[in-house]
């Protein structure tokens, strides 16, 4: 109950000055403060999630024979350590210390490089909260850092969010040390459109899907297969809105896209492009830099939002994540088809469908390899549901009650009512 006040009067603290970190968070990133807002309110959320189950954390009690019992404890793992992204910074850090702290754990926290700031903010809310000193601590660094606390004798856990190859690594060296990880990791998520389905929700759902943060989101839903008999409708729908995006100054209110993170993320995302013009895709809208007007925004790192059609499975732009705003559109003709054309990838993050019929609908995402699943509508995220991947996406789970049991371990006592009947 104490763990749960700390929570809710950090939860507090955070709605309470929402609109100061949200324009934090957008000067941090670069995401549109609409989009901040949503993260902050998501962020205390989750706090006052995990301080809802910190109380109710119990062992079970098991009746043995002879009138002996056994019960068990959930105890803390002790330090965990929390290495972020820098595409939600305050909300990673939310989703991580928020179920570490209500399982009694201390975290030592190290943000990307690129986005510092905000999560130094959550540290001091913590201590104004009432958390003791160093029990939410944070560090700052890149690579070194996180491969020093990924391998110090003294941290209990890792919770990992980003790339997959970073991902390896840190699995690699929490392995000398027989250390738990959790891995949220990279994905090119499958959304499907069946031609039964609401084509304006299923044009706003692939709007969601890939546009969002500039499309650097980890579960978005860049292979967008539809079918056939509605790829052109769809297609020129889905081009009209993504044209109307509002890209520029971040803090304005009616912008919807801001600049990537850096340079070489933006050229990163242009490579793809061109690669995917060389092999064959044909871009129906976007894909260009784009220079504000405003004098001191010139040097920003702005593209147009892009939608790739012509993709073929094979393409790279179709089976790498570009984490940008690139959308693919894949024709399909049965379900049979893109059922094996969807899973054929080596991640697993989140999957889509859209579609009016129910059976086929919950057919379809019980085949799909994703460990979120969304049913005519994408990247909504709910804090009371676990969030996390199948295959090269990672493991363990973030939100939800599961995630307790992530950062926490089960002890068993076994307690003896009769005589010790030795065998020697
Ligand atoms: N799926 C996702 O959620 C994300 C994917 N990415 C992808 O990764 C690419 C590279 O972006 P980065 O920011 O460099 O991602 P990254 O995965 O290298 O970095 C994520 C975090 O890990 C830390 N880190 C880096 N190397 C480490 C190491 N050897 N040991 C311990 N910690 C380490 C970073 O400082 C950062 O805090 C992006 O272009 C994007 O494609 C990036 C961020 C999030
Ligand atoms: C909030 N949501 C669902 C759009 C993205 C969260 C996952 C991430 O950290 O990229």
């Amino acid at each position: 109950m104490e763990r749960s006040r700390v929570l809710l009067e950090a939860a507090r603290i955070i709605r309470e000055r929402s609109e100061e970190l949200a324009t934090m968070e957008t000067i941090n990133n670069g995401k549109s403060i609409f989009e901040a807002r949503v993260d902050i309110e998501i962020s205390w959320q989750t706090l006052e999630y995990y301080a809802g189950l910190a109380g109710s954390m119990a062992g079970q009690h098991v009746q043995l024979p002879g009138g002996s019992f056994g019960y068990t404890r959930r105890e803390p793992l002790g330090v965990c350590v929390g290495i972020g992204a820098w595409n939600y910074p305050f909300q990673i850090a939310c989703w991580k210390s928020g179920p570490a702290l209500a399982s009694g754990n201390a975290m030592v926290y190290k943000p990307s490089p690129f986005t510092p700031i905000t999560v130094v903010l959550l540290a001091e809310i913590f201590r104004e909260a009432g958390a003791p000193p160093g029990l939410f601590n944070v560090v700052q660094g890149g690579a070194s850092t996180g491969e020093f606390l990924s391998k110090h004798p003294d941290v209990a856990k890792i919770s990992f969010t980003g790339s997959v190859p970073t991902g390896s690594k840190i699995m690699e060296m929490a392995s000398k040390g027989i250390k738990p990880v959790t891995l949220e990791l990279g994905g090119k998520s499958p959304l499907i459109i069946f031609s039964d389905s609401d084509l304006e929700n299923a044009v706003n759902g692939a709007m969601m899907a890939n546009f969002l943060t500039q499309g650097q989101v980890c579960c978005n839903g860049t292979r967008v297969f539809v079918q056939s008999n509605i790829l052109q409708k769809f297609t020129e729908e889905v081009v009209k809105k993504v044209k109307k995006i509002k890209i520029g100054d971040p803090l304005l209110e009616d912008t919807r896209m801001g600049p990537l993170i850096n340079r070489p993320q933006l050229e990163k995302v242009f490579a793809f492009i061109k690669g995917a013009k060389e092999q064959g895709a044909k871009v129906l809208t976007g894909g260009e830099p784009y220079i504000p007007e405003d004098q001191k925004l010139k040097a920003g790192f702005y593209m147009t939002p892009c939608v790739l059609g012509d993709c073929k499975d094979d393409m790279t732009c179709v089976k790498e994540e570009i984490f940008g705003p690139v959308m693919s559109i894949l024709p399909f003709d049965t379900e049979e088809e893109v059922l094996e054309r969807a899973n054929n990838s080596t991640y697993g993050l989140a999957a889509g469908v859209f579609t009016r019929d129910i059976q086929r609908a919950h057919r379809v995402v019980a085949s799909l390899q994703a460990g979120m699943c969304f049913i005519n509508n994408y990247n909504v995220s709910p804090v009371e549901l676990p969030f996390g991947g199948y295959k090269k996406s990672g493991f363990g789970r973030e939100n939800g009650q599961v995630t307790i049991e992530y950062y926490s371990q089960l002890k068993t006592v076994c307690v003896e009512m009769g005589k010790v009947e030795s065998v020697f």
